[in-house]
């Protein structure tokens, strides 16, 4: 068990772990991301993030009603969310959308529904073209009906916030982009952070997350000595390095993990502080790398970066 983490208030009011295990994988053994979600809640997690394009709300839900069933938390003390898929962003298809995901989650709410990406698809995968503003008022609805408490948007350029603010009543409290050492987004985070939607750091391990070998022969943040004197003289590793640098700019984490000793050693962040210096040394890996570049999606209109 480790401390639990710390909230951060949105700006509807609703207060926010600060601190979210983060579930997609490209593969996962039968009952592995349950576990992975029952661990992260026995440890001290009170923030899950889940996706209906994760084909794993079904396994989610299990976990967190075991946990509920077993007494250790109640529905009240977690937080959380879910994602719109790119095929329904029609308006009327928000509010079923949530509904399904609702019912495989088996939760009567979510706290948090996201537009997981500006642009919407038709069945050929082709882009289709309704725009974000018109799913966004779906979404609204989705609040209005209780189904969720907050909402907000995820993968969204400035541009694209811009409009939402301007253009609806009921304001994103978050923008789930990635964010980590080798992608520090500085512009966008200050923009988020001025315009009242809190920044959350998606692959907030970005090149270190040792499961990446794709990413080899890139800058190596994995062995730099740099990092790893930081991580040394904390008692801490590279990871909660990364994690703690994002924590200490305002920006919430949520990291994946199915380790158990991972799973909690990625919330055991709130018993140091890195210096300037230190902070400055994270920073210096930037190279604006994206992990999740989404390429596939480039030549769509919307595509956000
Ligand atoms: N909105 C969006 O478009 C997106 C949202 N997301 C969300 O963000 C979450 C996190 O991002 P994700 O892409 O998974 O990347 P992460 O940065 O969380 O890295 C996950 C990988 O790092 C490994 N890892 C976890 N903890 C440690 C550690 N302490 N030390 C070393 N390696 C570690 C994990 O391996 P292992 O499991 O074996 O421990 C896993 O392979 C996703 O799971 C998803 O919920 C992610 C991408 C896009
Ligand atoms: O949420 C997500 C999880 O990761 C996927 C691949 O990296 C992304 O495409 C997706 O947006």
């Amino acid at each position: 068990m480790v401390a639990e983490a710390p909230t951060v208030k949105l700006s509807n009011g609703k207060e926010m772990p600060v601190v979210g295990l983060g579930t997609y994988a490209r593969s996962a053994d039968p009952g592995q991301y349950s576990e992975a979600v029952e661990s992260a809640i026995e440890i001290g997690y009170r923030n899950i993030d889940t996706a209906s394009s994760y084909n794993n709300e079904e396994e989610v839900g299990e976990g967190i009603n075991k946990i509920i069933k077993k007494g250790v938390v109640t529905r009240e003390q977690l937080f959380v969310t879910t994602k719109l898929w790119n095929d329904r962003h029609r308006q009327s298809d928000v509010v079923p959308a949530l509904k399904e995901s609702l019912a495989k989650l088996n939760l009567s709410y979510v706290d948090l529904y996201l537009i997981h990406w500006p642009f919407s698809v038709n069945d050929k995968g082709e882009e289709a073209s309704i725009d974000y503003i018109d799913t966004w008022k779906g979404m609204e609805e989705a609040v209005k009906l209780g189904l969720t408490k907050s909402i907000g948007v995820s993968n969204f350029n400035e541009e694209q916030l811009d409009r939402v603010l301007t253009e609806s009543m009921v304001k994103p409290v978050v923008n789930q982009v990635e964010i980590n050492p080798t992608l520090t987004q500085h512009k966008l985070v200050d923009y988020c952070i001025r315009n009242s939607i809190i920044p959350i750091a998606y692959t907030p391990l970005g090149l270190i997350s040792e499961a990446r070998p794709e990413f080899k022969g890139l800058d190596d943040i994995k062995t730099d000595p740099k990092l790893g004197e930081v991580a040394d003289k904390h008692g801490k590793t590279r990871a909660q390095v990364a994690l703690r640098y994002l924590i200490q700019r305002d920006i919430p984490v949520i990291p994946k993990s199915f380790t158990k000793s991972r799973i909690q050693q990625n919330l055991d962040i709130f018993d140091f502080q890195l210096n300037d210096s230190e902070m400055a040394i994270v920073d210096g890996y930037n190279i604006d790398h994206r992990c999740v570049p989404a390429t596939k999606f480039a030549h769509f209109k919307n595509y956000p970066f």
